[in-house]
């Protein structure tokens, strides 16, 4: 839907993935599937395990100190460094906490720009935060576009080829290099960069919260990590509960559109589709009385849970469905597994500020009948009116225990 991708211009550049459409779409994704196939995937992993241990080093290092933190800006240096190692080949070393990398401050400090309500004003309305959108695009594209144009000299002159995201990009070149070929080889860079870190670290900073409020999902991810099946249903119903991406489509006039509702049928030939999963995936209908708790057991396949059977496939869509869903959503999983099996077992996480839980006069968590600790203040607040910001999770963290090795 142009009008809401059209915002996102200055991050995933006008001809990437996102934003393209019919054949010019399907050359691309057929491209890219290339470098997600299941088989290929499981070659990161010895990249994500080397930047999730550097993770553990910063968590380390807060559970020692003490200090408060954001876990967002945490997981957010955790997974760009994941994926950039990933689609480029290049270490930025975000997670250094006493070097700050420029180009990781610069591409957040654009991400921030659209981290406002004002966001869907137009431009004239934000002068000032437009030019600095504009001036932080700028940079992030010039350290890009000069990657991009050392992988297609090493390319040429050395026959190097991988399946990243990056050496695809550079696939169905002739031998002359324009403005324009490195131009859409950076759009398409720069959209795998955005969407393949900011959504995966909202689900790990979400995953932590809610299994730290919810002390018997913490401890049945802690026995399953056997099988992995434990963090699989803890990830699954973070997603469901905080979904962090979405979709909008504009519906082609003529296609004959149309939707089945319980209050009649509707004609959605020629309009913008808004597919709200947070509220899809919070449909009493479907998830009963537990709609808007974290009960990760519900994906369990036990004949004795209520629902796991009849939860239609449709009511969970945090990745999207069909052709267009999202190609990353195997390295998501395969990257918040990890990070769960890794974290889980070591660390204590406690929320402060928004959402921490409440306590009783002896300072212990005060439990509700489901099993879950209560919170002295929510994350978002349900009244009618305008949500307070979140705080970018603020947490402490203590060790459970100290690996030795
Ligand atoms: C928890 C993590 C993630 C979530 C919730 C998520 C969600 C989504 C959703 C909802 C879409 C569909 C958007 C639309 O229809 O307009 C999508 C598309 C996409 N995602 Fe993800 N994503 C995640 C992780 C990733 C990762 C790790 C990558 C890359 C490595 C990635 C790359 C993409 C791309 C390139 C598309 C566009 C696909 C196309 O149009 O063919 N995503 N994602």
């Amino acid at each position: 839907m142009p009008q809401v991708y059209g915002h996102m211009v200055h991050v995933t550049g006008p001809t990437s993935i996102l934003g393209a459409d019919g054949e010019e779409w399907k050359k691309l994704r057929k491209r890219f599937n290339a470098g997600f196939a299941p088989q290929h995937l499981i070659t990161f992993l010895p990249h994500i395990l080397e930047k999730s241990f550097a993770f553990l080093n910063n968590l380390d290092y807060f559970a020692t100190t003490g200090r408060p933190f954001s876990l967002v800006k945490l997981t957010g240096t955790l997974t760009f460094d994941i994926i950039t190692s990933v689609t480029m080949d290049v270490d930025f070393g975000a997670q250094k906490m006493d070097q700050p990398n420029e180009f990781t401050s610069t591409y957040h400090r654009l991400l921030e720009t659209y981290a406002s309500e004002q966001v869907d004003l137009p431009w004239f309305f934000t002068p000032y935060k437009e030019w600095k959108r504009r001036q932080l695009a700028k940079r992030v594209k010039e350290t890009l576009t000069s990657i991009v144009q050392d992988a297609y000299t090493n390319r040429k002159h050395q026959g190097t080829k991988s399946r990243s995201v990056l050496s695809l990009s550079l696939e169905d070149n002739s031998d002359a290099i324009t403005r324009g070929f490195i131009d859409e080889a950076y759009d398409q860079l720069s959209t795998f960069l955005f969407a393949g870190h900011d959504t995966t670290s909202i689900l790990l900073s979400w995953m932590f919260y809610e299994l730290s409020r919810t002390p018997h999902a913490m401890q049945a991810v802690r026995d399953e990590l056997d099988n992995l099946l434990g963090p699989a249903a803890a990830i699954k119903e973070t997603l469901r509960l905080w979904p962090p991406a979405g979709t909008a489509r504009l519906t082609k006039p003529g296609a004959g559109i149309k939707v089945q509702t319980s209050t009649g049928e509707y004609d959605l030939e020629g309009v913008g589709v808004y597919n709200c999963a947070i509220m899809i995936q919070r449909d009493p209908e479907v998830y009963g009385d537990t709609a808007n708790d974290f009960v990760p057991e519900r994906w369990l396949q036990n004949e004795t849970m209520t629902g796991a059977k009849q939860i239609p496939s449709s009511a969970w869509r945090p990745f999207e469905r069909g052709p267009r869903n999202c190609i990353g959503q195997e390295l998501a999983n395969l990257e918040a597994r990890l990070v769960v099996a890794l974290v889980a077992p070591r660390y204590d996480f406690v929320k402060i500020g928004l959402g921490e839980v409440a306590v009783d006069g002896a300072g212990q968590p005060i439990s509700d009948e489901k099993g879950h600790y209560k919170v002295a203040s929510e994350m978002y607040p349900t009244r009618k009116v305008t949500p307070k910001p979140v705080d970018g999770m603020m947490m402490r963290v203590s060790l459970r225990y100290r690996a030795t090795n």
